[in-house]
């Protein structure tokens, strides 16, 4: 698990976007129960993936948090009210994030919201589904044919697809995403939130090629950390491992340029890399404010 809460101080974390012909910061969205308790954002279905709402914490920590969902938010709705609903979104290494549930309530879904993540942690989050009726309804909702599947670590519906596959797979992972419907005629947005750091560079950099070629338009969302080498990068480094986690693809965390070139390098036209600072600065401000 990664820690965000530095992201007001020091612009640690950057949001990468990339676009090939359209462009992408860490922790798991799990942690953030305290801050959706506070009112920071609203999520009414976290409720259902955690026991809790975890530990109190410091307003800093609670300000990043809201501006890396915010953040994300607002370029996910952009792309998909720029599209008119006529695309698909792929969350890569989703964990047990939220975001089909609130583009449901929103009216907002795509034709098809994909989520890929270890089938150990699609087994989980399956069956939180199968088990709460206010997360599979709204799957149901949206569900017009008859050939819904559900298995251990693969739900496919009309609407929604949550599959287990390894990231660092890219021809298992084409195939299964393909087998469910993944089409790359459709403008596609592809986003990962603290995911590319636990894979080595080479791996991250296939997975991000994999989706600058298989796409005809694209574009890529990427949350992760920046400026790594520093004192305080290096006491997040120290910390992880001594929980026996380590992050692989630290490398290209070095800085904005660092998270660009990954993009850049692998058949991305455009990409831009903005930190948390800078996000936080343009979200809308009446809102901040609040
Ligand atoms: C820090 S969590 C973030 C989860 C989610 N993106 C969020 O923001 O709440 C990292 C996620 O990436 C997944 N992950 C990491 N490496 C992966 C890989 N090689 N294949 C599939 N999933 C992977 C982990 O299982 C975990 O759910």
């Amino acid at each position: 698990m990664l820690c965000c809460s530095c992201t007001l101080f020091t612009p640690r974390i950057s949001f990468t976007c990339s676009h090939v012909k359209v462009l992408g910061i860490t922790g798991d969205k799990v942690m953030l129960g305290f801050a959706t308790s506070k009112g920071y954002w609203k999520d009414s279905c976290l409720q259902y993936f955690v026991r809790n709402v975890g530990e109190r914490k410091a307003p800093e920590i609670n300000r990043g948090y809201y501006a890396r969902v915010k953040g994300v938010n607002l370029l996910l709705d952009a792309f998909l009210e720029k599209t008119e609903g006529h695309c698909q979104v792929i969350n890569l290494g989703a964990g047990l994030d939220t975001t089909f549930w609130r583009l449901k309530d929103e009216n907002l879904l795509p034709r098809k919201f994909f989520e890929v993540d270890f089938p150990t942690v699609v087994a989980r989050k399956i069956h939180s589904i199968k088990t709460k009726p206010p997360l599979s309804k709204p799957i149901i909702d949206v569900h017009a044919t008859d050939s819904l599947l559900l298995e251990s670590h693969v739900l496919d519906s009309d609407r929604y697809c949550i599959l287990g596959a390894d990231l660092r797979d890219i021809s298992s992972l084409d195939e299964k995403l393909k087998k469910f419907q993944l089409d790359p005629e459709l403008p596609t947005l592809l986003f990962s939130e603290c995911v590319l750091v636990y894979m080595t560079p080479s791996q991250s950099s296939n997975l991000v090629h994999w989706a600058a070629e298989t796409f005809h338009t694209a574009m890529f969302i990427n949350y992760e950390q920046v400026n790594m080498s520093d004192r305080f990068g290096q006491v997040m480094i120290e910390n992880l491992q001594r929980r026996q986690c380590t992050l692989a693809g630290v490398e290209v965390c070095q800085s904005l340029d660092s998270q660009k070139e990954r993009f850049l390098k692998t058949g991305w036209e455009h990409a831009n890399a903005l930190d948390m600072m800078t996000v936080y600065g343009v979200l809308p401000q009446d809102d901040v404010a609040r």
